[in-house]
């Protein structure tokens, strides 16, 4: 838990006023109000008079912020106070005189590259509200961004362009282009007010670097993930004195009303615990975005910047008070540390970048035929993926027409076993009226005829022969007709029906055993007859259970292949999902190589077309030398020639004056 460290920063006086020591007394780092009675007194972490200029400011009141985002902490910045009173001054600076944005940048960048163990990946976005809409000043048209809000994310502004950044300079072209589509406006306080509320935004990830594994994505190390925002609020205005209307008078009132609000959260905040009750983030879309920076995980400071002249007075005493319950927050700040399985949109970046160092150091080896060679082998590779997709599909057709067919088996036997199962009930039922009714037994001519010859019921008809039950052997000699005598010899189809419960015999398949010679042992008959028919009954019963076992051993079975048959099926189908998902991955990269290679080569052929420009102005400058040289050359011939006729007449002279 650390409190917000809060500064105080007076502007110079307009030019013709007296000195703000006039009216505030600043003493070591607190201010009071000089009119005698007043009593007015504030503590700050720092107060800084005019004659503090924007580093120093940043050294002692933010340096120590950025130091800590870059080891992971989130870190926030802000500059409030009144319209015209050096809010953005301080946070952008001049040329002359960088702010602390332009300080921080740098700052950041100096600092990632002195931590050599870290690898790091920062993004920038620069947003601004504008009448409580949110604006992303990177891209123009980008405007009224609604604000989300994730459980792994709290609130963020989506779809706001995030820029991955490698230099300070990239950062400050950005912001430039920012800066031209910021809102400002004039007022009579300000010739250049900013009617806006402007959020500068660095994500900074990094992980630990791993020489051996530079190029590995998939390490899994934690990665820490920092946000810094540097803030330049709108000034808080008074209609009366900027003279404010129409639109100027719309964005004063936005700007006071949003600046109200962060007021009431300020206040909330800075009450003790139990009185604090409900804080008001939600009622603005700054609370909103700020609310890590206002009692929550970041390292945040504010610096407040006040106007010294009189006609300010009451203003300043206003942004004192926030300042001073400002400094009452505590935040709770921490290292964002996440692991890189987890962080998938940072491994994805990582990813990319790795990918655009990997493209680039191609690019500086032999250019496009490395990169020909890359295409090439995606090619391939997805080539080679359809081919398997495809096999993949093939065989996922045949298991589903093997499949279908083992069904349909399935469906056969169960269809087999619930007959056999009715057709043992049934002929159970038939042995037992039989006995009670006829009190007489059937016999067959011929009893190894097939069961399917002999029971032909509605149900039994359609069934295979392969289930048909045999009749026991036993059964083959019978030499006595139980049946009556006035039954005769005719085959009455009703009769047969009574006898048979229902079970209907095929008549013509049956002949009648001759009657026996002696009938005269009726109490015989009746002692016989209800054992071989009960024995009859229950061998076939016997027979029928053990083909329905069989054939549930059978349908288990099958039931088994079935099973194996469907894992194997939806393992191939999810092998075919993630085939599919590779080769949508390899198209992408594809396309993502296409257009890398067209701009490669275009790149290429401006470098071609300098080598040849180059090469057009050695041969000009060596055809010049060449035409200089034999110049030279001759003039050269020519002074040697005169140097040897003038040192042959000196010779010749002294000849001469000797003769
Ligand atoms: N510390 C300072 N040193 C020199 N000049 C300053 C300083 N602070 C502010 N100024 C000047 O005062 C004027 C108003 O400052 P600035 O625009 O930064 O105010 P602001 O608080 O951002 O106002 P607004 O809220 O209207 O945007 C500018 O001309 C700026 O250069």
């Amino acid at each position: 838990m650390e409190k917000i460290s809060v500064a105080v920063r007076f502007r110079p006086s307009a030019a013709g006023d007296p000195p703000a020591d006039r009216h505030w007394r600043v003493q070591d780092e607190s201010i009071s109000l000089v009119a005698p009675g007043s009593g007015v007194s504030f503590a700050f972490d720092h107060v800084f008079d005019p004659s503090y200029n924007n580093a120093m400011v940043y050294d002692l009141l933010i340096k120590s912020i950025i130091q800590a985002a870059v080891d992971g902490f989130n870190g926030t910045a802000f500059a409030y106070g009144q319209t015209s009173s050096g809010k953005t001054f301080t946070m952008s600076g001049s040329e002359e005189e960088p702010g602390i944005i332009p300080l921080a940048v740098d700052d950041v960048f100096r600092t990632t590259k002195m931590t050599t163990d870290r690898e790091f990946l920062i993004r920038v976005s620069y947003m601004e509200i504008y009448n409580e809409e949110i604006n992303d000043l990177l891209t123009l048209g980008n405007q009224k961004l609604p604000i989300h809000e994730s459980l792994e994310r709290g609130f963020f502004v989506a779809g706001l362009r995030e820029e991955i950044v490698n230099s300070a300079e990239q950062v400050f072209e950005l912001l430039k282009h920012g800066e031209a589509n910021r809102h400002f406006g004039e007022t009579n306080m300000n010739a250049r007010s900013s009617r806006s509320h402007t959020i500068f935004r660095m994500v900074i990830e990094s992980s630990k670097r791993n020489p051996m594994n530079l190029g590995d994505v998939s390490n899994t190390d934690a990665i820490r993930v920092s946000v810094l925002n540097l803030v330049d609020l709108a000034g808080s205005e008074r209609i009366a004195k900027t003279g404010a209307g129409g639109v100027r008078l719309k964005e004063g009132k936005h700007i006071n009303k949003s600046l109200m609000i962060l007021g009431n959260v300020i206040n909330k905040l800075s009450e003790s615990g139990r009185q604090r009750g409900h804080i008001p983030y939600r009622d603005s879309k700054l609370t909103r975005i700020l609310q890590p920076a206002l009692g929550g995980n970041s390292k945040t400071s504010i610096i407040c910047t006040v106007a010294p002249e009189e006609v300010h007075i009451e203003e300043t005493r206003g942004t004192l008070q926030f300042a001073s319950r400002a400094k009452r927050i505590t935040n709770c700040a921490q290292v964002n540390e996440v692991g890189s399985d987890i962080l998938t949109d940072a491994a994805l970046l990582k990813r990319q970048k790795l990918e655009i160092e990997e493209l680039r150091r191609k690019l500086q080896g032999s250019h496009s035929e490395i990169l020909e060679q890359v295409i090439l082998k995606q090619r391939n590779d997805m080539h080679k993926s359809e081919l398997e997709r495809e096999r993949l599909a093939m065989e996922l057709e045949e298991e589903r027409k093997a499949r279908e067919t083992l069904e349909l088996r399935i469906k056969e036997q169960q269809k087999k076993i619930e007959n056999l199962s009715s057709l043992s009930i049934s002929s159970y039922n038939t042995s037992i009226s039989t006995q009670q009714k006829v009190n007489s037994t059937i016999m067959f001519d011929e009893l190894s005829v097939s069961r399917s010859d002999v029971f032909r019921t509605p149900n039994f008809k359609a069934m295979a022969d392969d289930f048909v039950v045999k009749r026991p052997s036993s059964f083959r000699t019978v030499d006595s007709n139980p049946i009556l005598e006035n039954f005769d010899n005719t085959a009455d189809e009703d009769l047969w029906m009574q006898l048979n419960k229902g079970c209907i015999t095929d008549l013509d398949t049956l002949q009648m055993t001759p009657n026996m010679k002696h009938q005269s042992f009726p109490s015989l008959e009746m002692s016989l007859e209800p054992s071989v028919d009960e024995e009859i009954s229950s061998e076939r019963h016997h027979s029928l259970e053990s083909d329905c076992g069989f054939n549930r051993e059978q349908l288990e079975a099958l039931r088994e292949k079935c099973t194996i048959m469907e894992r194997a099926c939806s393992l191939l189908r999810e092998e075919k999902a993630s085939l599919v998902e590779t080769l949508s991955l390899s198209k992408q990269d594809n396309e993502h190589l296409r257009a890398q290679k067209e701009e490669l080569l275009k790149e290429f052929n401006t470098e071609k077309q300098k080598m040849k420009e180059l090469k057009e102005e050695i041969r000009q400058f060596s055809l010049a030398f060449h035409q200089r040289e034999g110049l030279l050359t001759s003039i050269y011939t020519k002074s040697k020639a005169m140097m040897e006729n003038l040192n042959a007449s000196k010779v010749s002279i002294p000849e001469v004056c000797d003769s």
